[in-house]
């Protein structure tokens, strides 16, 4: 990997020195790095004031034990994380990951992300992430409940309603964060906001459910609108089938399109009648089962194991909306082959960077993750906001606000990648626009920080 710029690549050699056998942390550094070198040329105060080193370095890391007694009697051990990643411009805010995949990597990539996503929302959040390499697949409730406890008593110490806002990502949804607002709660005496993607009787907000992929349609449907097009009549395929995925296909089919096929990571069910959305809801919000229990349900769909074969539909738009990487270079040439004319990212760095060169060189329209999937983040900077006041909006309220930001996304990320002599590439726009606003406060704020 090499970068134009001599000061990036120092910087960026010290990551892959200090930080070995992290490839996905490695990765997300790279592609910021790479897409903002315009932005360090133009102002040489960045270099000066070595805001790139600073910026790759977590303010700080928290790595902990966690233990819980399963339903046999047996103790578990995992392991917990909490990255503080920078908090220029807000506390720490960004979610949980439940996954056994989880590890510093994964943990410091998301971090890192989610300090440039949520500096494009506008709102006051700075960046962190969280999770632990804890299964929930398979575990009954009470597993999940006692994890959740003994994951807060830990996490406790180190979050407030003011310092660090952690919400949920793969593996966590209400349940869990029901679960870990209680054991805060019951640990610290304080009723606060101190999670967001709360449930609606204890301070959640309307819409932050249906947020993330209802703001990636919103932020596709602009883009669309640039090229004189939109959501009408397309044929779409959304990778997962969980949180984002779901109100993805919700959002696009409310647009006019057709979603014929969605995920998990066992594989794929493809409906050409067009995806029944309340049996996935079913299936998934209510039964936690998996995908291909939507083949045996619906007649005509058909069921594929293996989840990488779904880019191998057909399609016009591409939301790839279940995990980091889930589209390589092979996976990116298969759309594109089969006339796929966008690609909008609701997981967090879906695609692979050769998979994204591959869509820009062939002029797919591309919505970066840290601008496409905002919503959901900026939908929780709203709870806080709804939480501070002692208010609650309604669904119209939180759902224009969420339009009108990620509107404002879009706008923002393509007149700076022309700015920067870029149009049409929002891969470079979202990042320097999302490096801009953290960087400068650094700056303001002093060189000790
Ligand atoms: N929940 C949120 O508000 C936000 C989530 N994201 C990102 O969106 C992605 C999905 O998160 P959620 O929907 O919240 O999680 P979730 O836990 O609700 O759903 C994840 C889904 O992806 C599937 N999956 C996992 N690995 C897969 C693979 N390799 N291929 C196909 N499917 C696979 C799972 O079976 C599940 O259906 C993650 O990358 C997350 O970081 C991004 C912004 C906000
Ligand atoms: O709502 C939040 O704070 C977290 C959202 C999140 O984890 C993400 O944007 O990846």
């Amino acid at each position: 990997m090499s970068l134009k710029n001599a000061y990036l690549q120092k910087v960026y050699d010290k990551v892959v020195a200090k930080n070995p056998n992290e490839a996905e942390f490695q990765q997300a550094v790279y592609e910021v790095l790479e897409s903002i070198t315009p932005a360090i040329e133009k102002n040489p105060a960045y270099e000066k004031a070595n805001i790139i080193e600073r910026m790759v370095e977590p303010e700080r890391m928290i790595t902990f034990r966690v233990t819980w007694v399963d339903d046999n009697g047996n103790v578990q051990v995992n392991r917990g994380f909490r990255v503080q990643f920078n908090s220029a411009i807000g506390p720490y805010k960004g979610g949980l990951r439940l996954h056994p995949s989880v590890c510093a990597s994964v943990i410091k990539f998301l971090g890192f992300e989610q300090v440039l996503k949520n500096s494009l929302t506008t709102l006051p959040m700075g960046g962190g992430k969280g999770g632990s390499d804890f299964d929930p697949k398979g575990k009954s409730d009470m597993e999940i409940m006692r994890f959740c406890q003994s994951f807060m008593t830990e996490l406790a110490k180190h979050i407030g309603a003011d310092t660090d806002v952690p919400a949920g990502d793969i593996g966590v949804g209400a349940r869990e964060v029901g679960y870990l607002f209680g054991q805060y709660k019951r640990l610290r005496n304080e009723f606060t906001g101190v999670l967001t993607g709360k449930g609606l009787s204890f301070g959640g907000s309307l819409v932050r459910t249906e947020a993330t992929g209802y703001g990636l349609c919103y932020f596709v449907e602009e883009m669309l609108k640039d090229s004189n097009t939109s959501f009408a009549g397309k044929e779409v395929v959304v990778s997962g089938s969980g949180n984002v995925a779901i109100y993805a296909a919700e959002k696009a089919m409310e647009l006019g399109a057709k979603v014929i096929a969605m995920s998990d990571s066992n594989g794929y069910v493809v409906d050409e009648a067009g995806i029944k959305l309340d049996v996935v809801k079913q299936i998934k919000e209510v039964e936690r089962k998996r995908i291909k229990e939507y083949a045996e349900r619906v007649e005509g769909a058909q069921y594929h194991e293996g989840c990488k074969g779904i880019w191998t539909v057909k399609c016009d738009i591409a939301l790839p909306c279940a995990t980091q990487n889930e589209i390589d270079l092979e996976s990116a040439k298969a759309l594109v082959a089969n006339g796929c004319k966008v690609v909008g990212e609701g997981a967090n760095m879906p695609s692979t960077i050769d998979a994204i060169n591959y869509f820009l060189d062939n002029k797919v329209l591309f919505a970066p993750a840290k601008a496409a999937n905002a919503g959901g983040v900026a939908t929780s900077g709203l709870e806080m906001s709804q939480n501070s006041e002692r208010l609650s909006w309604t669904f119209e309220e939180v759902d224009a606000k969420l339009h009108s930001i990620m509107v404002n996304i879009y706008k923002n990320a393509a007149t700076t990648a022309k700015e920067y002599g870029f149009e049409g590439n929002l891969v470079v726009g979202a990042n320097i626009a999302g490096f801009l606003k953290v960087a400068d406060a650094m700056l303001a704020q002093g060189y000790a920080y």
